[in-house]
Parts: structure tokens; C-alpha cells; sequence
């Protein structure tokens, strides 16, 4: 994938686990957000009742199969083997997780994203081999309990402001109300966890999204 395909594929991204879905089968949530308009999938398996080994693996396999069905980009939180193991598309690590440019190297065919949260943080993935930014958190929020402290669009504007050109995307409490002003602040996309995973109706929450980012 080049770069304006990753910027395009970064427009609707969503982020989930089980943990996030309500209940819900994780891979109906997902083929529900398909059918109303993401672009781009990550599994991030974290938070209380999370899976691990053999069942996450199971989950994984079938979130994965789905993606490549609906040529959605499948992307995988923190965890390297894992998504060697799922023949992901990509790997999505942050500041806490391992460096990326290790990653970089050891997955030189992977789309690598990196967490980033101020301009000299976005310098050093880029100059590290990092294909794409998260940037956040944009507005507060419940489902990252370790995450800093919100710093809202401005944070994109001062990293675009410095020169950065990457593919962006922010992250963090956003939702139908606010997806435009990040968008206007100079990201590519908004990724999100639970304006559409946790809808009660996931299909028309990444439909209302969907239309707000491509006007
Ligand atoms: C697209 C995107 N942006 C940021 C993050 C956060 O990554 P990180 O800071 O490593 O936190 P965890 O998600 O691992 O808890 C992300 N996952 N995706
Ligand atoms: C993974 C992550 N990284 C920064 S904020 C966040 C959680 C975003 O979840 P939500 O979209 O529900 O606020
Ligand atoms: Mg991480």
C-alpha cells in the first residue's frame, strides 16, 4: 500500500477488542462497522476479561478472515507475534511498547503505526520508519484507562504545523460530535473504540461517522 492509499485507509479506523463489544460477537460488531463504511481495523484485545493465548489467537484468525474478505486493512495492538502469527497487515505500537524502529526492522513488511503525542514524539517515529501516527488522546476518555491527558486537535495542528507529513490519525473520545474539528486540524482519519463498538447499533454509528469525514 503507498502512502495516499494509507491515508485514505486511515479515514474511518476502528480499534477493538472483546472487551469493547457489550456482549456482542466482536465479529458481528466488526462486520456491522464494515457494512457502514470503516476503512481500517485494528484488534486491540485489552481491559478486564480480555482474551489471551489460544482464544485470542481463535478470535484473531476470524476478525482476520473477515478483513481480507472486505479488503479491510487488519492491524494488530502491541503484540508482534501475534500479528506475524495472523499474517496482519500492520502493527499498531505506542511509546511503552517495543521501539519502533526494532519493529520496523523485524516487520519490514508491515505497515507500522506509532503513538505519538507531541511533535518531537512524531519526529522520532518518523525518522524510526513509522508509517502512520495515532495522535491523542483528542477528548477524554473511558476505555484507555493509562492514557495522558486529553490535548484536543491542537495537538495535530502543532505536528503539522512542524513540518510533519505522515499519514495521521487521531485518537481518543471521539465520536459524531467532534470527528469534523480533527479532521479540519490536519488528520487524515479519526480511529475510534467505542462510538462504534460500543453502539448499541454499530452499522449506523460508522455510517454517521462515515458522512461526516467525506464532506
Ligand atoms: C491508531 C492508534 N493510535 C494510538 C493507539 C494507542 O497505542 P498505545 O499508546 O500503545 O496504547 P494501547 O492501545 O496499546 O493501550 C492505538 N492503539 N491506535
Ligand atoms: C487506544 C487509545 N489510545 C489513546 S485513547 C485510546 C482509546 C480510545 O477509545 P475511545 O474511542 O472509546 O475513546
Ligand atoms: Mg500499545
Amino acid at each position: 500500500m503507498n502512502q495516499e492509499e494509507l491515508r485514505k485507509a486511515l479515514r474511518l479506523y476502528l480499534v477493538m477488542g472483546s472487551p469493547n463489544c457489550s456482549g456482542a460477537d466482536p465479529y458481528d460488531v466488526l462486520e456491522a462497522a464494515i457494512d457502514g463504511g470503516i476503512t481500517m481495523f485494528q484488534l486491540r484485545e485489552k481491559g478486564p476479561g480480555a482474551l489471551q493465548g489460544p482464544a485470542l489467537l481463535a478470535l484473531g484468525a476470524r476478525l482476520r478472515r473477515l478483513c481480507a474478505q472486505r479488503a479491510i486493512p487488519f492491524i494488530v495492538n502491541d503484540d508482534e507475534r501475534l500479528a506475524l502469527e495472523l499474517e496482519a497487515d500492520g502493527i499498531h505500537i505506542g511509546q511503552e511498547d517495543a521501539p519502533a524502529a526494532a519493529v520496523r526492522k523485524r516487520l519490514p513488511n508491515m505497515i507500522v503505526g506509532v503513538s505519538a503525542h507531541d511533535l518531537g514524539e512524531a519526529q522520532s517515529a518518523l525518522a524510526e520508519g513509522a508509517d502512520y501516527l495515532g495522535v491523542g488522546p483528542q477528548y477524554a476518555t473511558r476505555t484507555k484507562l493509562d492514557a495522558r491527558e486529553a490535548q484536543g486537535p491542537a495537538g495535530i495542528a502543532r505536528m503539522r504545523a512542524g513540518g510533519i507529513q505522515l499519514p495521521l490519525v487521531g485518537i481518543g473520545g471521539i465520536d459524531a460530535t467532534n470527528a469534523s474539528a480533527v479532521i479540519r486540524a490536519g488528520a487524515d482519519g479519526v480511529a475510534v473504540v467505542s462510538a462504534i463498538a460500543g453502539a448499541r447499533a454499530p452499522r449506523e454509528a460508522a455510517e454517521a461517522l462515515s458522512s461526516l469525514l467525506y464532506l
